[in-house]
């Protein structure tokens, strides 16, 4: 019988060909994490013409690094975008304002937080999982900008390699495929939201 779950396609055809997207990724679990990074980037590069060149990768040790990691990276971009953007956020040290940016600061339109967790014998798992998804959020919410929500939460190696697409079922699925077509959709949107669009 077939499943139910799974995303239904999106419903328009989002142009990402200005997008400027971040994904940062752990470097844990290796195989498993660049199979996921090239399954978000074919999609977004094949399916929605974001280019290549507009695609910063920047990696980390574990995937507990990774909010932290990604709210830097999102202050020193609009510090990048815009030279006087410490003095636009005046009284506030750069990435730690919340809200979106007051005027063309941001650089990236979206980020992609990418890591593998796989369950040991301690609660190591639990306690990375929790911190990292409430980290992304956090960051996607005060940051303005969106993050998505690239973990493998497994509970042993072959859990992993089928949502990367590795796995020898017939069902298994490279979910950064699904997050390829998240992340461009989450931008596309955000720019029409930032500019009073719904
Ligand atoms: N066990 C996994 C980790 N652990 C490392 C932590 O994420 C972190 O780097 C360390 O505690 C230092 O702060 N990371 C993963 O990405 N995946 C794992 O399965
Ligand atoms: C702190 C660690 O990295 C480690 O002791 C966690 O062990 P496990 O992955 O078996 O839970």
């Amino acid at each position: 019988m077939s499943t139910v779950k799974g995303v239904a396609p999106p419903i328009e055809k989002y142009d990402g060909s200005s997008l400027r997207v971040l994904i940062v990724h752990a470097r844990w679990n290796i195989t498993v994490v660049d199979a996921l990074i090239k399954g978000a980037i074919d999609t977004m590069t094949n399916e929605y013409s974001v280019k290549s060149e507009n695609i910063t990768i920047q990696s980390v040790s574990g995937s507990y690094e990774l909010p932290f990691a990604t709210q830097r990276l999102i202050a020193a971009s609009r510090l990048q975008a815009t030279p006087n953007a410490a003095e636009l956020f005046s009284s506030t040290p750069a990435g730690e304002q919340t809200g979106p940016p007051p005027v063309n600061t941001q650089t990236f339109d979206v980020a992609i937080c990418i890591g593998v967790l796989i369950k040991g014998s301690t609660m190591h798992f639990e306690y990375i999982a929790d911190a990292v998804s409430n980290g992304i959020m956090r960051v996607g919410l005060d940051s303005g900008i969106p993050c998505v929500f690239g973990i493998l939460t497994c509970l042993n190696d072959d859990q992993a390699l089928e949502r990367a697409g590795l796995g020898s079922s017939d069902k298994k699925h490279n979910h950064g495929i699904d997050w390829g077509h998240c992340a461009v959709e989450l931008a596309v949107k955000n720019r029409g939201w930032m500019a009073g669009k719904i």
